[in-house]
């Protein structure tokens, strides 16, 4: 029997062109235990990509600021403050760095993000301010409210799902993956992950992108 999984998105289900890797759609729908996709990305991403996988809506969204399983969805974290917190970022001259669209915030309810290319050192002197973090994903800087995070998110998906989170095993490529680490029963960083995933994980795999977590799937559906 395979075990149930908790699968970021970017830098592990992706390739190095930042493209869902293609096999991710014929392995994932075929996994036969639950699979909760945990991301930093906001609430749509991670739900239309279970959509079109056709697997059960199971995601942590926005670094655990929305966890959504059992058709019910809940929310942590202070966007209002995050909000406020970018307004004095830009006042000082910040810019988040997105289009007038900014399809990264448009949907987001807990947190916000900018670009990797925005002003860092700027936005940790206002998240500090706000008694905000910032989490470097290498794909964005997040401002969220410390505490929320994946791992719990995972925590509450399992306990809807009616198992533990030690059960699961995760697969991650940033520091925003660390809490899913420690909460699930194994762990496993990708060769492209950053030093905080790969000191956190129980193993450093390697294969980077979607080939070091597909050579996960298929250790476990050997074992
Ligand atoms: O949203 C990000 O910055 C990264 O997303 P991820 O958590 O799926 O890697
Ligand atoms: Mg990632």
């Amino acid at each position: 029997m395979v075990p149930p999984l908790a699968l970021d998105i970017d830098g592990t289900l992706t390739t190095a062109a930042d493209r869902i890797d293609p096999r991710v759609f014929e392995r994932l729908p075929a996994w036969d235990a639950p699979i909760v996709i945990a991301t930093g990305k906001s609430f749509p991403y991670p739900v239309a990509l279970c959509h079109f996988l056709g697997i059960p809506e199971q995601v942590v969204a926005e670094n655990g600021g929305v966890v959504c399983a059992d058709g019910q969805v809940s929310f942590q974290g202070d966007r209002e403050r995050a909000e406020a917190a970018i307004g004095r970022f830009r006042d000082r001259g910040g810019d988040l760095g997105w289009d007038d669209a900014d399809t990264t915030n448009r949907w987001r309810e807990t947190e916000l993000a900018a670009n990797v290319d925005a002003d860092e050192e700027l936005l940790r002197a206002v998240a500090a301010e706000f008694d905000l973090e910032v989490v470097d994903t290498g794909y964005a800087y997040h401002l969220k409210t410390p505490g929320v995070e994946k791992g719990d998110g995972l925590t509450a998906v399992a306990h809807l799902l009616g198992l533990d989170p030690g059960e699961f095993v995760a697969v991650g490529d940033s520091e925003n993956d660390v809490s899913l680490f420690e909460t699930a029963g194994d762990s496993y960083a990708v060769a492209n992950a950053d030093e905080r995933a790969k000191a956190a994980a129980a193993t450093v795999l390697e294969d980077s992108y979607f080939d070091g977590t597909l050579s996960v799937l298929d250790a476990l559906q050997s074992d």
